[in-house]
């Protein structure tokens, strides 16, 4: 079989529905070329309701602190709420669409990371559900939501997640974003990143915040999987046929 595919959106897309539009008809292309896996962010969407409900919330280099107490309301919104909304959208598409957190199958296995919270380190266990379900052509479509060993929820930044489902499956990875991927200091697009060149880029403070997690998720799996990886927008609606074909676009993460 052709090996997946693996394509992370953020949670921003989702708050604009014609840009959601756009790439799922894309992805619904796709998924007559190769097997697709969907994993989806949401972070937006949990700091707006973690907000709302009287709470405050702080990213440190783009990952959340996550007190257990916290844990109901960011499994609703991304188990719940993001990942319902995706799964009910994609069928739409004729996608056959299924919905999980990393914890299905025990698929991913997650280390707590105890300094952020109920924060997991994703790492890839069992292969056999996704396998299974890509075998039977169906559209497995993971939040971020993950366990630890001993049956505690785990919030996963979803571009670590998304790296450890491609390294579990083999598979490409392509990291969808709302910028057109990397950006030097005067804000152009940087089109190649060696891994080794990454550490340089974060620690001189071009790459930031969430892109720092997407850098560093982007070479773990290009270190893991032996290929490059893509960081790109969805905003541009033919970066992702063209980087499904093999083409150019948005920034390259490789060895
Ligand atoms: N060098 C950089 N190039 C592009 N974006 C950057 C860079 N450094 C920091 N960022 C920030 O990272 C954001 C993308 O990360 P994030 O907000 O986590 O997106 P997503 O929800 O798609 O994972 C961009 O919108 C931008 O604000
Ligand atoms: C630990 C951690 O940072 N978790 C993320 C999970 C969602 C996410 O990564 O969403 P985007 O892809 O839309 O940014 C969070 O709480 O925001």
């Amino acid at each position: 079989m052709t090996s997946p595919l693996v394509i992370k959106l953020g949670g921003r897309v989702l708050q604009s529905a014609s840009n959601l539009e756009r790439l799922l008809t894309t992805v619904q292309q796709l998924a007559l070329l190769r097997p697709l896996v969907l994993v989806h962010g949401g972070g937006d969407q949990v700091e707006s309701l973690l907000l709302q409900l009287g709470h405050t919330s702080l990213k440190v280099d783009g990952q959340r602190i996550t007190p257990a107490v916290q844990m109901p309301i960011v499994a609703g919104v991304l188990a719940g709420d993001v990942n319902s909304q995706l799964v009910a959208l994609a069928q739409q598409h004729q996608l056959n669409a299924v919905g999980l957190t990393l914890a299905a199958g025990h698929s991913i296995a997650c280390d707590v990371d105890a300094s952020r919270g109920a924060v997991g380190i994703p790492k890839p266990n069992d292969a056999t559900l996704l396998q299974l379900l890509l075998d039977k052509n169906f559209l497995p479509i993971l939040s971020s939501i993950g366990a630890s060993d001993s049956g505690e929820r785990l919030n996963v930044n979803a571009d670590l997640a998304a790296a450890a489902v491609a390294q579990l499956l083999h598979a490409d990875l392509i990291l969808l974003t709302d910028v057109p991927g990397i950006l030097d200091k005067n804000g152009d697009l940087i089109e190649t990143i060696l891994a080794d060149q990454a550490d340089v880029l974060i620690a001189d403070g071009t790459v930031r915040d969430g892109m720092l997690v997407k850098l560093n998720a982007a070479v773990q799996a290009a270190r893991a999987s032996r290929r490059s990886i893509a960081v790109a927008g969805w905003q541009d609606a033919k970066a992702l046929t063209r980087l499904a074909r093999g083409e150019a676009a948005g920034t390259r993460i490789r060895l």
